[in-house]
């Protein structure tokens, strides 16, 4: 990080030390216009962060730190098809799988539209053949349940939409299986006929131990009761290692490509997508990926000001760097969105959760932060304790639809809403102890009581929150949410100035596990080991009776 993104640091962190803590309820009581100010709206969608502890000045220094960053030439280099992934000299382009509606997009001097055009076609073909039931299993009956078998950003994102989209599933049940405890398997197998079960494997290395062991034991299970040469017909596979899927055995025809310049936790939009489009078809994945290419059209065109990803980001900052809070908590008061904290666990995490700056050095601020949460209402009742009146101060992201899927059920809906509402204006405004105390003396307790219970009843306030807010969860409306969150990411990434493209932090406990795997087994010895890992390793020996 240069001269002026150091000084534009300063004068942040100069402006928080002046007017830290922020008087939430003063300045919304002395700004009626705040809401208006501190809110933006791309169509349906309003991102509100009128409730971050921000003022106008603190907004203008964090856009011109994100000037001294060099955010916008950035952006445009990531959309141009540069090697900004430089640890792995890759383009980032997932943003080219969406551009459906526009021109060619280059990587290194090739177009890569007609290929993506291409395989997103054969997808189409495929799930649609699958849906209708022309496409069988070995003994010709049409697959009512499809296995997803893969981990981290190839099964993440597909789980989350699934799950998320479930009202627009009309085609066969969609089953995830990523964890390679055995038991993760055997439960999904357990409930599913193999006649009927087509199972997709999704690694884009068609290298990863979890996946691989999880495929092999599913080869195993259809071999058994159908037959070895009805393996063929009960699999199918997404990867970008074609040679691999080659050596595991599954017909090219039922191979699905995509490319380096899809990371992992960004590519639900590739054929990574196809558990997807099998349960809602093609033309409502297509909207998904319309809506993420409408965030991207805006994060590439609007205003700094104006954009709803770059000030996402920016606040982001604000509360991580300047604040120094060190997590934020992902609250969908959508109840389908539940695996979206999950989804943006790995999104933030393993992108942002560097060390490094591009050049190798240290970085020179905290950097990404905890990502965490469970859907509203549920997280109210388990530890929203901790966010109202705990030591730590965690900002809140909370997601909301106007509307919900089910007509009859409009009052669960506005209960919902007014959940969402309160949680955020309890946050905010908090409950001072001459509130509490009054509210006690209100309902008749006595004095000296109500000053003993009073300071347990004092809520601080100023605990910042954003809130999103959309018409209804439809697939356009996803698609955008999520490609919100991707340039989010991509935005603070750019003021951290690491490379959130890579994720060198996974690979030493994949090292060490391979390592470790025949000690387990009871082929090697644990003397090399350190004292804890050998200690455990000769319990576990015990307890097995060996
Ligand atoms: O798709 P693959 O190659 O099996 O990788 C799965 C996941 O493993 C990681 O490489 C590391 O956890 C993720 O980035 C990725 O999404």
């Amino acid at each position: 990080m240069d001269t002026a993104f150091k000084t534009a640091l300063a004068a942040l962190r100069e402006h928080r030390a002046k007017t830290a803590p922020m008087d939430m309820r003063a300045a919304f009581a002395s700004d009626p216009g705040r809401f208006a100010r501190f809110s933006l709206s791309l169509d349906d969608l309003t991102l509100d962060f009128s409730r971050a502890a921000v003022d106008q000045k603190a907004v203008d220094l964090l856009l011109k730190l994100s000037e001294a960053a060099g955010l916008e030439a950035a952006r445009d280099k990531m959309f141009s098809g540069s090697h900004i992934n430089t640890t792995e000299d890759r383009a980032v382009l997932h943003t080219a799988l969406r551009a459906l509606s526009g021109g060619s997009i280059e990587n290194d001097g090739y177009d890569v539209m007609p290929g993506v055009r291409e395989v997103l076609e054969a997808m189409d073909a495929f799930a649609d053949g699958v849906r209708r039931g022309t496409i069988r299993g070995a003994t010709g009956k049409a697959f009512t349940d499809v296995v997803n078998i893969g981990i981290g950003g190839s099964d993440l994102g597909p789980v989350m939409v699934t799950r998320a989209l479930s009202p627009y599933r009309d085609g066969p049940r969609l089953h995830y299986v990523s964890n390679v405890d055995g038991a993760h398997i055997a439960d999904t197998l357990a409930g599913l006929d193999p006649e009927t079960t087509l199972f997709i494997i999704a690694s884009k290395t068609f290298t990863t131990i979890e996946t691989m062991t999880n495929a092999r034991t599913a080869q195993k299970w259809i071999a058994a009761k159908l037959g070895q040469s009805a393996t063929g017909d009960h699999f199918a596979a997404v990867s970008t290692a074609l040679d691999k899927v080659a050596e595991f055995g599954i017909d090219e025809k039922r191979v699905f490509g995509f490319w380096d310049w899809v990371g992992g936790r960004y590519s639900l939009w590739s054929a990574i997508g196809l558990p997807i489009m099998i349960a809602i078809g093609a033309d409502d994945f297509r909207r998904l990926l319309a809506g993420a290419e409408a965030m991207d059209r805006h994060f590439k065109s609007a205003p700094l000001r104006e954009n709803l990803p770059v000030m996402l980001g920016l606040i982001g900052y604000w509360h991580r760097v300047v604040c120094d809070y060190p997590a934020r908590a992902i609250i969908p008061y959508d109840q389908r969105l539940e695996r979206l904290p999950a989804y943006l666990q790995q999104l933030d995490m393993e992108s942002n959760g560097k060390g490094a700056q591009l050049d190798g050095s240290p970085a020179i601020t905290p950097t990404g932060p905890l990502v965490w949460g469970e859907p509203g209402t549920n997280g109210q009742h388990a530890f929203f304790q901790l966010l109202h009146q705990g030591t730590d101060i965690i900002p809140v992201e909370f997601m909301l639809a106007a509307e919900g899927h089910e007509p009859g059920l409009g009052h669960h809906h506005d209960l919902l809403v007014a959940n969402c509402l309160a949680q955020a204006e309890a946050l905010m405004k908090g409950r001072t102890l001459a509130e509490a105390e009054a509210q006690l003396l209100e309902k008749g307790v006595p004095e000296a009581e109500a000053k003993r219970l009073a300071p347990h009843r004092v809520f601080t306030g100023n605990r910042p929150s954003l809130t999103i807010l959309y018409r209804r969860l439809d697939p356009f409306a996803l698609g955008r949410l999520i490609a919100l969150y991707e340039h989010r990411v991509f935005v603070e990434a750019q003021l951290f100035g690491i490379n959130a493209f890579d994720q060198w932090g996974v690979e030493l406990g994949k090292e060490l596990a391979t390592e470790l795997l025949p000690v387990v087994e009871g082929k090697a010895s644990a003397d090399s080991r350190d004292a804890a890992t050998g200690g455990i390793v000769k319990r576990i020996m015990e307890l097995r009776g060996r």
